[in-house]
């Protein structure tokens, strides 16, 4: 039996594919895992929390601003090298006028829908760029 250090950590993460006037945000990771490459701002949900609210309190940690949060859009498992993730995307709208601010990510870009496969995305989230690609 492989000992504990041989298992790949699993994590359960959450993206807001959040839309505004026919445009996506993409959020591109700044310094650490997986840098520059683009993902749905978003995290990991801790234990006892709803998907739903795990989103919102990323939201406002990431981005400053307020959401909310709509129906799944698709969910994947990918197998990076060190963890093993499985991400939950939720179509998302602002709740209110506050302009959402990269205060972790590098940089942010709102994109209409067929131009966000031009971008570099984090391989989990390459299902749900396309789904997103294709449902507006
Ligand atoms: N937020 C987010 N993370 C993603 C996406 N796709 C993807 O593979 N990931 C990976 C990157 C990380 O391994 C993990 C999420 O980590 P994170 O750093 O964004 O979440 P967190 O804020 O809760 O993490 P931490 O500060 O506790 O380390 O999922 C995505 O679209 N959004």
């Amino acid at each position: 039996m492989p000992g504990p250090h041989l298992e790949r950590r699993h994590v359960t993460v959450v993206g807001a594919v959040i839309v505004r006037d026919g445009q996506v945000l993409c959020a591109q990771r700044g310094p650490g895992a997986q840098e520059g490459l683009w993902e749905f701002p978003g995290g990991k949900v801790e234990p006892g929390e709803s998907p739903a609210a795990a989103l919102r309190r990323e939201i406002r940690e990431e981005l400053g601003c307020d959401i909310t949060v709509g129906d799944e859009v698709t969910t994947t498992t990918h197998a990076y090298d060190a963890v093993t993730v499985t991400l939950t995307t939720y179509w998302c709208t602002l709740a209110d006028n506050v302009e959402p601010r990269p205060h972790e990510h590098a940089a942010l870009d709102w994109r209409p829908p067929h131009d966000l496969a031009a971008l570099i995305w984090a391989p989990a989230d390459v299902p749900a760029v396309h789904l997103v690609g294709m449902a507006f």
